[in-house]
Order: structure tokens, then sequence, then C-alpha cells
């Protein structure tokens, strides 16, 4: 187990009603504070004042309310920025973050905030008892925890003291993760105030989550959050802190020099995505310009990279079904069959009665009627020879290949060349062979293992079995359809409108083989995601690989 700076606290200062005797009960204890909380027990003490748990006593609902330590209370212009904060705070209104219901301050200088009360724990306490998560896990808290922030700054306000302390976890429903963020904008007042705090406040709120910007005294803004949260999800990851030195000073130094392993690297049987570190590494960035430029981007870019997991996790998509033979144009095989037949038959069965009568006749006329066992013979061999074919396609009728001219030597006669003997028959069950549109023959290249597409028109070759290779087109709606997971998994990478264009090899089972991004994007993080993305497309079979390029506009 490791140890953390924080923990339940005494409220500090030199006078008031903060102090009370160390072993002695709480003064405020069993009042009824403003006519309405009746205070009923202390639930803990923070760098501003101790938190109880109470009961309003008008609608018997338990609430928690934060008094401020006297230290704090007795100055004026700390007492209009507590209230102003907590009003502001009052209306961020989101489900992540704690539903503050009431502010005031009493008539006997008392100055106070009402919250919900919640119950559960922190998530330090969390941490300390089942040390590192499961990285979906701790993603899904830490999303609930943006998604607060993002609530918060969009009102303007910066939390500035983000750490698991002021994350409070409480089952709601099924969920046991449900995530409550406590005390936003009242760490600002803690660092403004001249109030001498405990050392592990010191100047800066808490070391372990202070952004660089802040230690070298830059004006703060919203992006000291996300590092915080950064540090905190590294935490959960990990089981430990990014930066911690052996003492206030070395944490602080590691926060400015010391770059972090990646969670990834630092628990590999956590199984972490690479994604996943790309999302936290950039958090925590030194220079602040270097991290998502806001919290909304954070998120975005945390929930890319689980749906990339996810999608790893899918069971690849069936192939697609061969497609449907050609129809023969004309009349279909079997009623052509069946009208030859019939044909047939009555043929047949014209022979038979002429024949009939001629035996007829013959043994009339006294003779051996020898005629009637051909046509017998004849009968039975017709359907049986006309039944068999029904599954085979038609013969395709093949032109006559003219021979070409000979020409004769000066002063002999032109000898016709005889003409060619045997037209090359093709096999009725071989494939007619698919010409590819312009844009395929623009856009595809098949590889040394099949023929070319576009071979001499004179001169056809047998074509080898298997449907045609893949179309322009049909290479197009596949791209199109991977289009909206390129965008939302690898636009964190990109600017607005960058093009990146891939080069694929499609395979005869249809699968990608490979897809390498050429170009600008050649072997950038950017180019390595699309063609990630793209390798994760399915085109129908063909019978031999082919080659493509597309281009994404990001
Ligand atoms: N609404 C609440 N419901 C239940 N417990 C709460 C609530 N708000 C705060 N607490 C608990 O009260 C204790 C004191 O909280 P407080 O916010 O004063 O201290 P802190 O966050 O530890 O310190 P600091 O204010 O210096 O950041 C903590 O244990 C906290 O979990």
């Amino acid at each position: 187990m490791r140890s953390r700076s924080s923990g339940p606290r005494r409220a500090s200062g030199s006078a008031g009603r903060g102090m009370w005797p160390a072993d002695g009960p709480d003064p405020l204890l069993g009042h009824t504070l403003a006519d309405r909380y009746k205070l009923e027990r202390v639930i803990g003490h923070g760098g501003m004042g101790t938190v109880y748990r109470a009961e309003h006593v008008v609608i018997r609902k338990p609430v928690a309310v934060k008094v401020l330590d006297a230290a704090h209370s007795e100055r004026r212009t700390e007492v209009e920025r507590f209230l102003n904060e907590a009003r502001a705070a009052s209306k961020i209104r989101h489900e992540n973050v704690v539903d503050i219901t009431d502010f005031g301050s009493t008539s006997d200088g008392l100055v106070f905030l009402v919250m919900e009360y919640l119950e559960g724990e922190d998530l330090a306490s969390t941490s300390e008892r089942e040390g590192a998560l499961p990285w979906r896990r701790a993603a899904a808290i830490v999303l609930q925890i943006a998604a607060a922030l993002e609530a918060a700054h969009a009102q303007g306000i910066v939390h500035r003291d983000m750490k698991p302390e002021n994350c409070f976890r409480l089952r709601r429903g099924n969920d046991p993760d449900f995530i409550k963020v406590l005390d936003f904008g009242i760490a600002k007042i803690i660092e403004d105030s001249d109030v001498e705090r405990p050392s592990s406040s010191g100047l800066l709120g808490t070391p372990e989550y202070v952004a660089p910007e802040l230690i070298r005294g830059l004006q703060p803004d919203a992006r000291v959050d996300i590092y915080a949260v950064g540090v905190m999800f590294y935490d959960l990851l990990v089981g430990k802190l990014p930066f911690a030195g052996e003492s206030f000073m070395s944490t602080l130094t590691a926060h400015l020099m010391q770059l972090p392993q990646p969670p990834s690297q630092a628990r590999p049987a956590a199984q972490i995505p690479e994604a996943v570190d790309t999302v936290v590494l950039r958090a925590l960035a030194k220079d602040r310009d270097q991290r998502y430029a806001n919290i909304r981007e954070f998120s975005a870019a945390l929930r890319a990279a689980i749906a990339e997991a996810d999608a790893a996790l899918a069971p690849p998509p069936l192939p697609l079904p061969p497609p449907p033979e050609p129809e023969p144009r004309g009349l279909h095989p079997r009623v052509v069959i069946a009208a030859g037949t019939v044909i047939l038959l009555v043929f047949s069965a014209v022979l038979w009665t002429m024949a009939k009568r001629f035996y007829t006749k013959g043994q009339d006329d006294g003779g051996e009627g020898e005629l009637a066992a051909p046509v017998v013979a004849m009968a039975p061999v017709v359907p049986t020879r006309l039944a068999a074919p029904v599954n085979e396609a038609p013969k395709v009728e093949v032109p006559k290949v003219e021979a070409p001219p000979v020409v004769a030597p000066p002063g002999e006669a032109v000898k016709m060349a005889a003409p060619v003997a045997t037209p090359p028959q093709v096999e009725a069950a071989a494939e007619p062979q698919v010409e590819p549109d312009a844009e395929t023959a623009a856009e595809s290249e098949v590889d040394g293992e099949s023929e070319p597409l576009r071979g001499p028109a004179t001169t056809p070759k047998s074509p080898k079995s298997g449907p045609g290779p893949v179309t322009a087109g049909e290479f197009s709606t596949a791209m199109t359809k991977v289009g909206p997971r390129v965008k939302l998994e690898c636009s964190r990478y990109s600017l607005r409108k960058m093009e990146v264009t891939v080069q694929v090899v499609v395979g005869p089972d249809g699968s990608v083989k490979s897809a390498e991004p050429t170009g600008s994007q050649a072997g950038s993080t950017l180019g390595n995601c699309v063609a990630r993305v793209v390798k994760t497309a399915l085109l129908r079979p063909t019978r031999a690989k082919s080659t493509h390029r597309h281009t994404f506009t990001m």
C-alpha cells in the first residue's frame, strides 16, 4: 500500500470555532445552523473547514454542511469570495458534480455551504484498498470526472485542486462507480488566502497533482485540471503516481523534468492499450500547449481509444457471399431444355406412330415389321441426354476468328489461308471475364500473380475461374463505410481537412492484406491510424488480389 499525502485533517488557524480541544467534542455538534440544518456528526476536516452530516429539520433530508473555520470566516474579503465561488459552483448543475443547495452566514458569524449528502467513499480510499484498477473501469471513472469538469469549465470555473480525495464514488442503481466531483471553486479561495495552511496543501494545491505551469508561477487556466486528471488516470491505471518524489520539492521537480513511463509499460499485465497510453501521456504534457486544448477533446480521445480497443476485440465480420452467377442472356437453360424435350418427344411420337402404321401395314402385308426396334430404342435416349445439363451454363457463342490475310510475294497469286479449323472454345462453366470500368483501371492495379486488368482486346485469354477483381466503385464504397471510424479514431491526430492517402492491397478472400499511408502522411501517427482502420475493411472475394488507393479528408 502506498502512502498518500492527504487524509482527515484538523482545521488550522490560531483562534476561533475551528479549534476545539483535540480530544473534546466538536462544539457545533447538535446545533441547528441557520434554523434549518441540525449538525449530527463530523464527516471530516479539510483545508477550509469541517464537513458535517446534518439533517434539514423541515424536510428531514440528510445533507452535508461545510462550515468555514474561524481562521477563514473572520476575514471579510475571504468570506465574500467563498460565497461568490459557492454561488458559481451551485450553478454547475451536472450529475457528476456535487449539488450545492444552500450557502450563507449566520448571525453569530458562521459561514457555511450545504451540499447533497453523499454515501460512499472518495477515490483515494478506493485506490488505497484496491490498488490499480482494470483499465476499462479506470477509463469509465475518468470519463465521469472529465464530464464534471466540462460542465464546470463551461461556466468558467476551474477546479484547480483535482485529486482523488475530491472525487466521491457512490453506488447508483447497478453502477458501483458513479462519480461526484467535490470542492469546485473552493481551491481558488484557499490559494488566494494568506491564512497558514497544512503543508500538504502548500501554496500550489496538492503537490502530486499540480501542473508544471503552476509551479512556474504562470497564470493557470482550465488545462491545469486536464493535467490533474492525467495524474489521477495514471494512478488508477498503474497503482502509483507518475511523479512522486521523496519530498515536496523533489515531487515538484519531477513534474517539471521527469517523463512518465507509459502506463502499459509500467503495468504490462494490465494490457492497457497503446491508445490509452497516448491519452494519458498527452494530458500529462509539461507544456500545456501540447495537452488537449480542452477537457472535451480529452474525453473524445479517450472514448475513441476505448472504441478502438472494442473494435479489436470484436469478431471479424463474416465474409461477403460470393456475387451471384451472371444470368445468361435470352431464355433460361431449363426452358430451352424443356422445350427441346417436348419437341423431341412429339417428334418421336410422330415417328413411332408412322413406324407402327408401317409395321402394322408390313404385318398386314405378311412382312416382319423391322422398324419397331430402332424407334423404341430412340425414345428413352432423347430425354436422358437433354435432362443432364440442367445445371450447366449454356455454351457461350464464340465469334469465328478470321485468319490473318496472307500477303503474297510480288508476282504470286494470293492464296487464301485456310480458315481456322477450331475457333477457341469457351467452356460453358467458365466465368465471363469482367472488364474493369474506367475508374478501376485508373485506380486499381492487379499484381503480377494474375492477369493485367486490361489485356489486348483482340487476343482474349481463357479466364481463370473465380469472380473478377474488385472494382473502383466497390473499393470506394468499402472506404466510405470505414470513413466514420477513420474520423472518430484518427481525427485527434489531425488538423481539420488534412488529407491522408492510403495504398491498399485487397486479397482474394476480400480482406485488406496491407494498407500503407503514402505521400506526406507516410509513416505519420495520423497515417498509421488511418491505415489501421482501413485494414478492418472487408470486400468481396475475387480471383486475384488487387491494389487500390484512397484519400480520406479528415
Ligand atoms: N457532500 C458530501 N457528502 C459526504 N461527505 C463529504 C461531502 N463533502 C465532503 N465530504 C467529506 O468530508 C471530508 C472533508 O471534506 P473537505 O472537502 O473539507 O476536505 P478535503 O477535500 O479533504 O480537503 P480540502 O478542502 O483541503 O481539499 C472528506 O472526507 C470528504 O470526503
